[in-house]
């Protein structure tokens, strides 16, 4: 469902990803941890082809993040920490605008179950500048979820959620991914994530430190008892850096001032 072959992503001179490998499955929900800096953000914005790769291939739900990028955007929703909502529509002016343009079948009865699952149904009507931290963020979930996107690309969900956010939210990727969906979460909050994540992605100063099973992470650092305690000693691990040319990225020239949207 998601493959990233020698993804390297470079900003002015600045190696954010290098040569980062990696293969999911539909039904999977990966965790992708790492130090502030990390890259992590950069993956998934090269991987929602936001920002261009300046090396290496990706594909999303069979499509080419080249060839195909419009067909792979119509089948993934990134959700960033900081959603960049439309401050002139209201919650569920969100919700319809997405709808509409995902042409999601029946969706006003989906975004209603959806904004009470998430505790939003009293916003319905309050416009985006009036929400909290945490209500943008559930708004920005609720978003990507209403057209069903094979892969889900979450990017620190869990900033300001109160603790039956943080439940909900987590039960619903839980869910998503029992249905198909491909899930990929980043999160400094590892004790939270350890329950839901079948794969771990642990990334340090743009390297890939560790890709694998949940079990996997396990036994390769024998003796840890808890996902942190691995993750430390994954990102503690000495690895050979190799030299690699900053000063030649074919798309620096062209990378596009993002506009975002919601999902
Ligand atoms: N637009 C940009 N221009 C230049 N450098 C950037 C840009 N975006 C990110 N970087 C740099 O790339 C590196 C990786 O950043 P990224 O945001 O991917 O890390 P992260 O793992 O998501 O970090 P955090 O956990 O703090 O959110 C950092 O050194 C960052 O300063």
């Amino acid at each position: 469902m998601i493959e990233v072959h020698a993804l390297r992503k470079i900003y002015d001179h600045h190696l954010a990803v290098d040569n980062v490998s990696f293969q999911l499955e539909p039904g999977q929900i990966c965790g992708l941890v790492g130090p502030n800096g990390a890259g992590k953000t950069s993956v998934m914005r090269c991987l929602a082809g936001l920002i261009p790769a300046s090396a290496g291939t990706m594909a999303v739900a069979g499509y080419d993040g080249q060839r195909d990028l419009i067909e792979l955007k119509r089948h993934l929703a990134y959700v960033p920490d900081d959603p960049p909502l439309f401050d002139d529509l209201s919650v569920g002016q969100h919700l319809e605008l997405i709808g509409r343009l995902y042409q999601v079948p029946s969706f006003h009865d989906k975004a209603l179950r959806l904004l009470e699952t998430f505790q939003l149904t009293d916003k319905l009507d309050a416009g985006a500048t009036t929400l909290s931290r945490g209500m943008r963020q559930k708004l920005a979930v609720c978003c990507a979820y209403l057209f069903d996107p094979a892969v889900l690309l979450l990017d620190e969900p869990m900033t300001g959620l109160d603790p039956p956010g943080i439940r909900e939210l987590l039960a619903s990727v839980r869910s998503r991914a029992e249905t198909g969906a491909t899930v990929m979460i980043s999160s400094h909050l590892l004790p939270m994530i350890e329950g839901i994540c079948t794969h771990y992605l642990v990334m340090k100063q743009g390297e890939l430190k560790f890709f694998g099973t949940a079990a996997e992470l396990r036994q390769r650092y024998i003796g840890t008892r808890s996902l942190e305690e691995a993750y430390f000693a994954a990102i503690d691990e000495q690895t050979d850096r190799h030299e690699v040319d900053l000063g030649n990225d074919p798309n620096r020239a062209c990378e596009p001032r993002v506009m975002e949207v919601v999902a």
